[in-house]
């Protein structure tokens, strides 16, 4: 049941806007997340190097400069109390021969103005004892401890479901078409499920940053989506890397990354080009060639026999190249959360406090709930867990007992509990990300019909109703005897 006006409107459930929610939820408000996807997380956010970042990057005049530390520091508590799978395995930016070995000293003073501790300058010795495939032509490098490998949607839906249980309203597939102004001030949103009023409205829409700007007049930002291409391994392979291996950097972009996953698969990637469309999110010979050109420079032994996927996502690049977080200067209650690039997975919860901060600032009261809820019960993770703790769980549950994604081991009753969660998932893709079935070397070849039948019979729909992710992505045209199970009489 939505209510009549809410306190604030965030659009967007992207890490950026969940966090928000997150925040924001901690206080005596009334919160609406308005997402237009079926699920959150579906844009730039799941689709990245699913890494926290030390915070070397940026120049400390920029706020990604500011942000980024500030949410390393911060990510490490939220992730205990939301049990979002993390480590801080440390990344490296490694200098070869015929590098500009200067870049790195740059690199380690800016991390220094930035605030960043337990920065190191190694040397070739120490490469080849923490990474033993590491290229010999690697002499040097920027160590940050610091940095981790998070699960990036999971920490969104993390903070999402904290929001939640906090209170917050989350409304999926609904696209906000309109900002309503009335002198000067923000009155409310329309959308496609109807209107909605409210006193601020938080603009964090990701690649449509500026799209929902124009809405109430502004023009200044204007997001470019730049592509980054990837290569995904499965983790039963033979190759193992321990850190976040980054080139020197280029003028755009940290370059092509090599690093394990916190599942413990390796991702190399991401290319870094401009594209004109905000859905293209296509892969292409050229940039996997690169992806691929690039890792075999760190790693020359490095094949593709385990690569299991290919993938594109998209930055959702301001052409200032820097966040744009500001309540608009002529429209009372509008606050925008555009640019949002990397470093932004790593740089949300610093985000976050900056909107509160804004907001009060711009006249709303922020008053700390008294019953706060500051965890969230850990899913189970058949995938990470033993063989004894697994049959405990089938003990409990015979659900449990019932492996519907043998490559990922996932159990009937994990994906029951993603349909049926707190933000419940409504698309094979959205029961991938919460239980990991179908992100295994059969890439759901076998388990994909099984999820499928499985979402449509806990949603009482039919088989050819259930999507892939978004859109019209239907993945049953027609059904013949026998195809999903018992359910699958011709017609
Ligand atoms: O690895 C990356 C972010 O985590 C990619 O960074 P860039 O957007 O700088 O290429």
């Amino acid at each position: 049941m939505s209510k009549d006006k809410y306190d604030v409107i965030i659009v967007g459930a992207g890490v950026s806007g969940c966090a928000v929610a997150w925040k924001l939820a901690r206080y005596n408000l009334d919160i609406l997340i308005l997402e237009k996807a079926p699920d959150v997380a579906t844009g730039t956010t799941k689709a990245n190097t699913a890494i926290i970042h030390a915070g070397y990057n940026a120049d400390p005049e920029k706020q990604k400069g500011r942000l980024n530390k500030k949410g390393n520091v911060q990510i490490k508590d939220i992730v205990e109390d939301l049990s979002v799978p993390f480590e801080q395995i440390g990344s490296l930016v490694v200098g070869m021969e015929d590098d500009d070995l200067s870049v790195i000293d740059e690199l380690l003073e800016k991390g220094k103005e930035n605030g960043v501790e337990g920065l190191e300058i190694v040397d070739k010795e120490w490469l080849q004892k923490e990474e033993p495939h590491l290229s010999d032509k690697a002499v040097r490098a920027l160590w940050a401890p610091t940095a981790g490998i998070i699960t990036p949607w999971e920490f969104a839906l993390a903070l999402a479901e904290n929001a939640v249980a906090n209170g917050a309203e989350i409304m999926l597939e609904t696209e906000v078409q309109d900002v309503y102004t009335e002198d000067g001030k923000v009155t409310g949103v329309k959308t496609n499920q109807g209107d909605f009023a409210a006193d601020y409205v938080i603009n964090a829409a990701g690649l449509y940053a500026d799209d929902v700007a124009r809405m109430v007049g502004i023009e200044k930002i204007d997001i470019h989506p730049r592509k980054g291409e990837y290569y995904i391994y499965d983790h039963a392979k033979d190759f193992e890397i321990n850190h976040v291996l980054f080139p020197i950097p280029t003028k755009i972009s940290k370059g092509i990354v090599c690093t394990k996953t916190v599942e413990d698969n390796l991702l190399i990637g991401p290319t870094s080009d401009f594209v004109d469309s905000k859905e293209d999110l296509a892969t292409t010979r050229e940039g996997l060639d690169h992806v691929f050109n690039g890792a075999k420079k760190m790693f020359p032994d490095l094949t593709l026999k385990d690569s299991i996927r290919v993938f594109a996502g998209l930055r959702a690049a301001d052409t200032t190249e820097d966040f744009v977080i500001e309540a608009a200067e002529d429209v009372a209650g509008f606050v925008n959360v555009a640019g949002i690039q990397s470093p932004g997975l790593s740089s949300a919860p610093a985000v976050a406090d900056l909107v509160a901060e804004i907001l009060e600032n711009e006249g709303l009261t922020l008053e700390e709930k008294e019953d706060i809820i500051e965890t969230r019960e850990e899913p189970a993770r058949f995938y990470e867990i033993s063989n004894e703790e697994r049959a405990a769980y089938a003990e409990e549950d015979k659900e449990y007992g019932q492996i519907i994604c043998r490559c990922e081991t996932v159990s009937l009753k994990e994906i029951k509990d993603a349909i049926n969660g707190p933000i419940p998932a409504r698309t094979v893709n959205a029961v991938k990300r919460r239980t990991r079935a179908g992100a295994g070397r059969c890439q759901g070849g076998f388990c994909g019909p099984r999820v499928t039948q499985i979402i449509a019979d806990e949603l009482g729909i039919d088989t050819t109703e259930v999507r892939l992710e978004k859109d019209n992505s239907k993945i049953v045209e027609h059904k013949i005897k026998g195809l999903l199970g018992s359910q699958g009489d011709a017609e």
